[in-house]
């Protein structure tokens, strides 16, 4: 069954009159994981926009965005805002620019789920410290009590997880969520992410430059270029029998970067990253 059957959606840029991504329609299963690959530009973040209708500006779009049924596409923007967090939850690329820097993060976290649960102070607490603790995040109380600043990058990542799994979504849109992460942060951040799947059995939209990642995550990728769908399939196919051309590329630009670094550090195959 689909949680999400996006259909004919258009999206141009209404000061210019430039068409962004022409006709894109795809769909995300109920409890997979759809990931959207695709070189810089091709369209990949308005599209998950779209689908939260948070696309800024003079960017306009026109389609069909079914969610369990129901065209989002036909909502006012206060049924739309409650659909938001609850229903669909998207996490951005970069933690520090998400939260509010003039606010400690447990103002902000209170904020978000007070639109959606009538949790006590305490309840709150207890809720969100639980889902700190599950990413990973040691003494979340006092975490709750600091500043956006006061966190690495990786931490605010697993900060805005842990809001994830306390609002409980059906879906979650992650925009290059580990792109601003050194490595190592990289790598805690995508197991928190599997763990994340595989605890809530949420449905999920991966947007990622990394092949590796999506290997590792995705149940089904897009290929994306100049705004089109170039390519669609399961993972294992997107990686071993790919039709069109582009996706071979990147597959293989892929394979070459892995088995570089796998001369570089003397042997160490990194096929499975
Ligand atoms: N607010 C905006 N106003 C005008 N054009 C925009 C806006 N946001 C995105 N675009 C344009 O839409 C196109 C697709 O951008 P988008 O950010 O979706 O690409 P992307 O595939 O996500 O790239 P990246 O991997 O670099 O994030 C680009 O040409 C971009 O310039």
């Amino acid at each position: 069954m689909n949680i999400l059957d996006v259909k004919n959606l258009k999206i141009w840029d209404g000061s210019t009159g430039r068409t962004i991504v022409p006709d894109s329609s795809f769909q995300l299963k109920q409890g997979t994981c759809l990931a959207i690959v695709g070189e810089s530009g091709s369209g990949k973040s308005v599209t998950c926009r779209s689908i939260m209708r948070l696309n800024k500006g003079s960017i306009c779009q026109s389609g069909d965005i079914l969610f369990q049924g129901e065209n989002l596409s036909l909502l006012s923007e206060q049924e739309m805002r409650r659909k938001r967090g609850k229903n669909l939850c998207m996490i951005l690329q970069n933690g520090m620019r998400a939260f509010d820097p003039s606010c400690k993060l447990g103002v902000h976290l209170k904020e978000t789920l007070d639109q959606h649960f009538s949790w006590s102070k305490q309840a709150f607490t207890d809720h969100m410290a639980k889902a700190m603790e599950s990413v990973m995040l040691r003494s979340p109380v006092e975490l709750m009590n600091k500043y956006p600043h006061q966190l690495s990058g990786g931490m605010l990542q697993r900060v805005m997880i842990a809001l994830a799994i306390a609002l409980e979504p059906d879906i979650i849109i992650a925009d290059e969520p580990t792109t601003a992460l050194d490595t190592i942060s990289q790598f805690e951040v995508v197991e928190q992410f599997i763990r994340l799947r595989e605890v809530m059995g949420c449905s999920m939209i991966f947007i990622s430059h990394d092949l590796g990642v999506v290997r590792k995550i995705a149940d089904d990728v897009l290929v994306m270029k100049d705004g089109e769908i170039v390519e669609r399939g399961t993972t294992q196919a997107i990686f071993t029998e790919a039709r069109h051309e582009y996706t071979r590329y990147l597959v293989s630009s892929k394979l070459a970067l892995s088995q570089h670094f796998a001369n570089v550090m003397g042997g160490i195959a990194l096929a499975d990253r």
